[in-house]
């Protein structure tokens, strides 16, 4: 706890007990006690230490997650830590490696396409870390067109193995992380070829790297592929190029639970539905989702403290100047970014039930909700990077010049995470394919069959396709039913529309590419509306302590009204609301804001991010700003010397010439 807390008299306006709201926020005691124990634990670990990483060079800054990951691993094993524990230590220590694809993706991948012999003898290895593994999927020239993956694995029964092999420099497996430098395994996705057929992708576990010595296999070419965005950020990731030459693997070494090929050669499919392939693709999505709400919620705790301490104008007569979260813009521009966080959390808690869920009934080759899984994982991710990520910067904006200092925290926060609207899935690709399953439920719509899960709402359109909003006053706008009915009534009308354009075209494929931008906003309606629904169903369960409740009401009604204000043209478009009924939900906003703000400081300390995990001077929890920049301002490597190196050599005799000159004069 700070000796001085300059946000003392921010706290002590808060109308809610904070404690309480730390566990809506975790989900649990037990989660606000396993969080707080990790956080701390890597916060007082001089190892973990993070402030000194957008000074390193590449290299420094990759040995440094080495280091980190094996330290990382010993306190895990000492301390015996459950994988919860383990998991939340891994987020705390807040530096992407090799470590979370192998975790990530390498291990799910087995999990969910080995076969239990299989999983048997690669999982053991893994999780004690006696190989490391990669995920091997995208290419130098497709990632997003999986099927159009050129990698091959071509099976010879004579030898009773798969050859792997690059046959062109696009084949070039491109991106994988921990594949650059850590990897000694990856599962590589590759077309079967059996019996001179193309079967398609499939994945394979294929051993990359000595385990004696690190050095590649024969056949094997690999490294990294190169600085990325920023600095420090995710160049601490090893994301890695590699071919094959004509690189053997025995059969049992093709990831079998979906579809075999026998000691002859022959290509089985088991009964299941071959988008299981991408099954570890949708566990990362429902992942990231929840991800989504930590990185947005950190530069949310930063702007908003920021924006309490840091004062402008507003005094005319000598008196004290204006802090800036007073300005209505500022709480305009901030507050509808913290009712986000609080709602990717709330959507994020929601997917990851459904995950579950559908994996139990896949357990049970029940695979009737893989579609609703898919949709809600691409479009959930898809809409909470792209707003975390644009919100990010919105908040760097918000703290001034001061915002655009590595010190902040923001712009290393922004590096590290605007990647997340491209990688498990480009944004608008996995917008269409949400597109896609909203145009297949709107045309069965004729046929009676009712739609489930997410889409049920769709089940109304009679109601919906006509329905007028009965808000009136501004209050109106906090009833739940109004706005449920009016973001149903907006999702489904902008469906039908684009169906029905669509059916004008001369072939459904024409007319979806021709519409392809109003399917974008269709799919973002339709999302909205899932985390709208999903916030609001979070308010009416019953919410422990004092006034936590009325808070998370608020922060809903704010994340709803705002994003009718923000795509008010959607809503006026398909007639659901009236410009009246628009207006007035603009003056509800303006009043909810005004609610907001004496809680605003106690919302974001909620989170309970400590200062090491914010990495921020403009975040700090005491609030002591000012001699935190400055002091961090001296830490610069520039500033190790009073006079530049360089200056014997280029500044003096430039400032030397030009005296002479003037001197000749
Ligand atoms: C320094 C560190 C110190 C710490 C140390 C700690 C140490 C120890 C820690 C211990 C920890 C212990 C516990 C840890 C636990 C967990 C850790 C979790 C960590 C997570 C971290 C993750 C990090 C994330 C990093 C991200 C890295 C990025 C990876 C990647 O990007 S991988 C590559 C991703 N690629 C893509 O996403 C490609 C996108 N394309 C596609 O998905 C598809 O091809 C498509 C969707 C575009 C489909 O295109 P197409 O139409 O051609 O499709 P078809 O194949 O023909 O199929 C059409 C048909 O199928 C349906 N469909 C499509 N997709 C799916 C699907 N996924 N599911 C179901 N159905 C699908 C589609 O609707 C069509 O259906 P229909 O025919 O119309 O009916
Ligand atoms: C930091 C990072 C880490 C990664 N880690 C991994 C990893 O561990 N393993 C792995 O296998 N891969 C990884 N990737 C690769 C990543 O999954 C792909 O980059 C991603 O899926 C996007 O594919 P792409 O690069 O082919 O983009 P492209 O598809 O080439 O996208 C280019 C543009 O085309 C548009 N576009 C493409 N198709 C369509 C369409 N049908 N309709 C309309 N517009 C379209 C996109 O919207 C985009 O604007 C990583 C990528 C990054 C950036």
């Amino acid at each position: 706890m700070a000796e001085v807390d300059h946000l003392a008299a921010e706290r002590a306006t808060a109308r809610f007990d904070v404690e309480e709201m730390k566990v809506a926020w975790a989900g649990s005691r037990h989660a606000v006690h396993v969080a707080d124990r990790m956080a701390r634990l890597v916060a007082s670990d001089p190892v973990f230490r993070k402030d000194n990483r957008t000074m390193l060079s590449r290299k420094e800054l990759f040995k440094d997650t080495l280091r980190k990951a094996a330290h990382a691993w010993k306190r895990i094993v000492e301390l015996r830590l459950t994988e919860e524990e383990a998991d939340l230590l891994r987020q705390y220590v807040d530096q992407p490696g090799y470590v979370d694809l192998h975790w990530g993706m390498f291990v799910p991948a087995i999990k969910g396409q080995g076969t239990e012999e299989q999983q048997h003898k690669w999982l053991p290895l893994a999780y004690k870390f006696q190989i490391i593994g990669c995920y091997a999927q995208t290419e130098l020239g497709h990632g997003s067109n999986v099927q159009g993956l050129e990698t091959t694995a071509t099976f010879d029964p004579k030898t009773d193995e798969f050859v792997i092999h690059s046959p062109t420099l696009t084949s070039s497996k491109w991106w994988p992380g921990g594949l650059g430098k850590a990897s000694t395994h990856a599962v590589v996705y590759a077309r079967l070829i059996t019996e001179g057929k193309d079967y398609g992708i499939h994945g394979f576990i294929v051993q990359l790297r000595s385990l004696e010595d690190h050095s590649p296999l024969p056949g094997v070419t690999l490294g990294d592929i190169g600085g990325k965005f920023g600095s420090g950020a995710y160049n601490s990731m090893d994301n890695g190029v590699l071919r094959f030459d004509h690189v053997r693997i025995p059969r049992d070494q093709m990831l079998m639970r979906l579809s075999q090929v026998t000691r002859e050669g022959k290509y089985v499919h088991s009964n299941v539905p071959k988008q299981l392939l991408y099954g570890t693709m949708v566990y990362v999505r429902q992942s990231i989702v929840a991800d989504a709400s930590k990185a947005l919620s950190r530069a949310v705790c930063i702007a908003v403290r920021y924006s309490a301490v840091r004062k402008q104008f507003g005094s005319q007569d000598g008196g004290p100047e204006t802090q800036v979260l007073n300005y209505k813009t500022q709480q305009s521009r901030l507050f509808p970014l913290l009712a986000s966080a609080y709602a990717f959390r709330f959507v994020g808690d929601w997917l990851n039930w459904l995950y579950t869920d559908v994996t139990q009934k896949l357990e049970a080759k029940d695979f009737s909700t893989l579609q609703e899984a898919h949709a809600c994982t691409a479009g959930l991710k898809a809409v909470t990077t792209s707003v975390t990520a644009d919100a990010i910067e919105e908040c760097r904006k918000l703290c001034g010049g001061h915002g655009y200092l590595n010190s902040s925290g923001l712009p290393e926060l922004f590096a590290v995470y605007v990647p997340a609207c491209t990688y498990e899935g480009d944004n608008v690709v996995l917008l269409l394919q949400v597109a896609r399953i909203l145009m297949k439920t709107v045309s069965q719509l004729a046929s009676g069959k009712q739609p489930v899960g997410t889409m049920a709402y769709m089940g109304k359109v009679q109601y919906l396709m006509q329905c007028k909003s009965a808000v009136s006053s501004a209050e109106d706008w906090l009833n739940p039913d109004a706005i449920q009915e009016a973001f149903e009534a907006r999702a489904l009308r902008m469906a039908v529309n684009c169906a029905q354009n669509i059916s004008q075209a001369a072939s459904q494929e024409e007319g979806f590419y021709e519409r392809s931008p109003d399917l974008l906003e269709a799919a973002v309606a339709h999302i909205q509306l899932i985390i709208v629904t999903k916030f609001i169903e979070k308010v009416h369960q019953e919410i422990p302590g004092h006034g936590v409740k009325e808070q998370l009401q608020a922060l809903c009604n704010v994340y709803a009204l705002y994003i009718l204000h923000k795509h008010l043209g959607d809503f006026l478009a398909t007639g659901c609301i009236t410009p009246r009924q628009g207006a007035l939900a603009n003056e509800q906003l303006g009043k909810l804001y005004a609610q907001v703000r004496p809680n605003a400081v106690a919302l974001v300390d909620a989170f309970n991010y400590t200062d090491h995990y914010l990495g921020s001077v403009l975040g700090r929890y005491d609030g002591d700003v000012y001699p935190a920049l400055y002091e961090e301002a001296w830490k610069d490597p520039l500033n190790e010397t009073v006079v530049p190196e360089g200056y014997h050599e280029y500044l003096r005799p430039l400032i030397k010439q030009q005296q002479l000159k003037l001197s000749r004069l």
